[in-house]
């Protein structure tokens, strides 16, 4: 398969590296400096572009790929909020490809069927309160994390006492925490946490009078998040309209 790369950091040079073991067939890599290459027979080729770079160039990205015919699959987190409802009607009305996740890990996609189940017992446990962190390296542009947001989203699905996540704590790369918002009991807080060169840890903790309950994921390299984006690519050329993690990995 013929694979572009939009953004050549961190996630990039590693997806690159795995895309190339499974067989594929790097045809163009986009970074800032050589944006022209987007307008390449070499980018216009490919069969799926892999998208990791920022949460505030993501979506204009998707834009130059979708201009091209060009399917997507992106990683980047932060944009949803700005740009969800335009990216869910490209792809549900007007044709275009993109395979978004907040995390690409196998792991993760477990954690969340194990989170969505988790919650949906304690909606029927009234006395337990939920809350979450997540910890990530200092180089993280957004908080809360996109995964954070999905697992949270899970679980207000799931729990009727619980309507919307908010950001609760957020410690900063030298320790020192602010309180951003109390949350309400309707709210599920999250604090987020940037720290060394963690790669992401999730915690979903459930507290009572009695006890706690507690989950975590903690991914120990970049490399999981790479191997599933790769596998989305591999999923997203025989695929099309708005494609998810769910759509791949079933439980
Ligand atoms: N969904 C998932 O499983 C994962 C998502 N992420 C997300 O992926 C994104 C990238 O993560 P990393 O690779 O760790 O970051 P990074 O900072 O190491 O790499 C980002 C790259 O994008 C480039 N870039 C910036 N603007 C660009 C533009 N307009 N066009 C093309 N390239 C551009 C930068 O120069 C840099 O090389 C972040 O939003 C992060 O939250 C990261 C890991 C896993
Ligand atoms: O920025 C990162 O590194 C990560 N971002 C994703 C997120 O925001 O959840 C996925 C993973 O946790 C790593």
């Amino acid at each position: 398969m013929k694979i572009a790369l939009i953004g050549y950091g961190k996630m990039g040079r590693m997806i690159e590296q795995i895309a190339r073991g499974r067989g594929h067939e790097i045809v163009s890599i986009i970074d800032v400096d050589n944006q022209q290459d987007f307008d390449s027979p070499e980018f216009a080729s490919a069969d799926v572009a892999i998208e990791f770079t920022a949460p505030h160039v993501a979506y204009g990205n998707y834009l130059k790929a979708f201009a091209r015919g060009v399917k997507v699959v992106s990683g980047s987190t932060g944009w949803m909020k700005d740009h969800g409802d335009d990216v869910r009607r490209m792809c549900t009305e007007e044709g275009h490809t993109l395979f978004w996740a907040s995390n690409f890990s196998v792991g993760v996609a477990i954690f969340s069927a194990v989170n969505r189940y988790l919650a949906r017992i304690m909606n029927g446990f009234t006395q337990y309160d939920v809350e979450m962190e997540e910890v990530h390296h200092v180089h993280k542009l957004d908080h809360p994390s996109g995964t954070a947001i999905t697992l949270a989203e899970q679980i207000t699905d799931a729990i009727d006492r619980k309507q919307k996540w908010t950001l609760g704590r957020l410690t900063q790369p030298d320790g020192t925490t602010t309180v951003e918002h109390t949350p309400q009991a309707d709210e599920i807080g999250i604090s987020s946490v940037r720290r060394g060169e963690v790669p992401g840890i999730h915690t979903v903790r459930y507290d009572s009078d009695a006890d706690s309950i507690t989950i975590t994921h903690d991914a120990h390299s970049r490399r999981g998040f790479a191997l599933g984006a790769v596998l989305a690519a591999e999923y997203t050329a025989t695929h099309s309209g708005l494609l998810t993690i769910d759509d791949m990995f079933k439980f």
